[in-house]
């Protein structure tokens, strides 16, 4: 089950540093405390070093050991520009344009990572997803052997017996309508997601229609995405396409699609497009009593994260966690 504390662990036997691009933030400003008072996670706060130590006081907690980096005074800024305009050649980049456009946190932050001088980022406590993942698409790119980034949510509630409630959410941040592949790529980097948050994915591809119980391209996408996944996949357990009732219901599994063992107890859920990914976590976390950690980048080559502008500075301290400790430390060789 997900267990926060064997993070905190892997961080102290192994110290990582997070870039926190938006340094001018209470959350960000709070989590930062938190994380220098827990001593095993050195904040890298982006902003004018005046706005931030301002905004702190404001916001009333220490964040005295934080480093502050500014754009405008970063002392390796031309080599950030060089490597830069290395990078975005083929979108023909030039030295002008790319000063002014490092001068924005999140594309001075993921250049940060790329040179190597810090380990892990997170964003998107003020900006849109978007102006948080672009950046990183632009430098970072996709890891070796995916053919695309996406994204996951996990969300996380307690249950009355002690430990918690686990599930995980694909795609809700990013690919607005992917193909049967992509539904594939997206369930298996989900399912590994799901691994580190401490579960056994059992994956449902959702749709409207059980079985053929609706028409539709949509239906047929996600019924190929199911098969096409099961063929390529077939030691991970696995179902769709599926109504949601059907696939977390035991009463209504039986009805809809009685044999299957998995139906009525997955807890790895794949959306068919963005519109249904999105809505569906956000009716989850304000209705459902659940913490939303993510959006978690799948299939991005570096620690890279983002959070919804609605976040709150705990989902900011934990996702910092997540993110330094949970894709930093990643054990690759599980992923199957
Ligand atoms: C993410 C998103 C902005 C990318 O849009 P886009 O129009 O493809 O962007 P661009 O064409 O400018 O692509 C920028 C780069 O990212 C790459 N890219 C885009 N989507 C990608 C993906 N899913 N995986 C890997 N790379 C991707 C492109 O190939 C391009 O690379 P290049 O510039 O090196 O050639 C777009 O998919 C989007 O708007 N998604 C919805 C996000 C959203 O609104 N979320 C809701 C709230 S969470
Ligand atoms: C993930 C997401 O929906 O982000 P935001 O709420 O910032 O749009």
């Amino acid at each position: 089950m997900f267990d926060f504390d064997s993070y905190i662990r892997l961080l102290r036997e192994d110290p990582k540093t997070i870039v926190l691009p938006e340094g001018t933030d209470p959350r960000v400003i709070e989590a930062a405390s938190r994380l220098l008072a827990g001593n095993f996670l050195q904040p890298i706060l982006i902003g004018e070093e005046d706005a931030v130590w301002e905004a702190a006081q404001e916001a009333g907690y220490n964040i005295r050991g934080a480093k502050i980096l500014t754009p405008s005074t970063y002392e390796k800024m031309d080599e950030m520009v060089e490597q830069f305009c290395e990078i975005r050649a083929k979108k023909g980049m030039t030295q002008e344009k790319a000063r002014e456009i490092l001068k924005d946190p999140n594309y001075f932050g993921t250049m940060l990572i790329k040179m190597g001088e810090y380990d892990s980022l997170l964003g998107g406590v003020m900006h849109s997803v978007i102006d948080t993942i672009k950046p990183a698409l632009e430098i970072i790119g996709t890891k070796e052997g995916n053919n695309l980034v996406s994204s996951c949510i996990g969300l996380v509630r307690p249950r009355a017996t002690g430990d918690s409630e686990v599930i995980v959410l694909g795609d809700c941040a990013l690919n607005i309508k992917p193909t049967e592949d992509e539904l594939v790529e997206i369930a298996h980097e989900t399912a590994n997601c799901a691994r580190d948050f401490g579960i056994d994915p059992k994956i449902a591809f959702l749709s409207y229609s059980t079985h053929g119980s609706g028409k539709g391209p949509d239906v047929d996408r996600m019924c190929n995405a199911a098969n096409k996944f099961a063929e390529k996949y077939p030691h991970m357990e696995s179902i769709g396409e599926v109504q949601f009732d059907a696939a977390v219901s035991p009463a209504v599994a039986a009805t809809k699609c009685p044999g299957s063992e998995i139906a009525g107890h997955t807890n790895t859920f794949i959306f068919p497009d963005l519109s249904a990914g999105n809505i569906g976590y956000k009716i989850a976390r304000y209705l459902g009593n659940f913490e939303a950690f993510g959006p978690i980048l799948l299939g991005l080559n570096a620690p890279i994260n983002t959070l919804s502008r609605e976040c709150s500075a705990s989902e900011v301290y934990h996702m910092s966690i997540l993110t330094a400790a949970m894709l930093g430390h990643r054990d690759h060789s599980k992923d199957s």
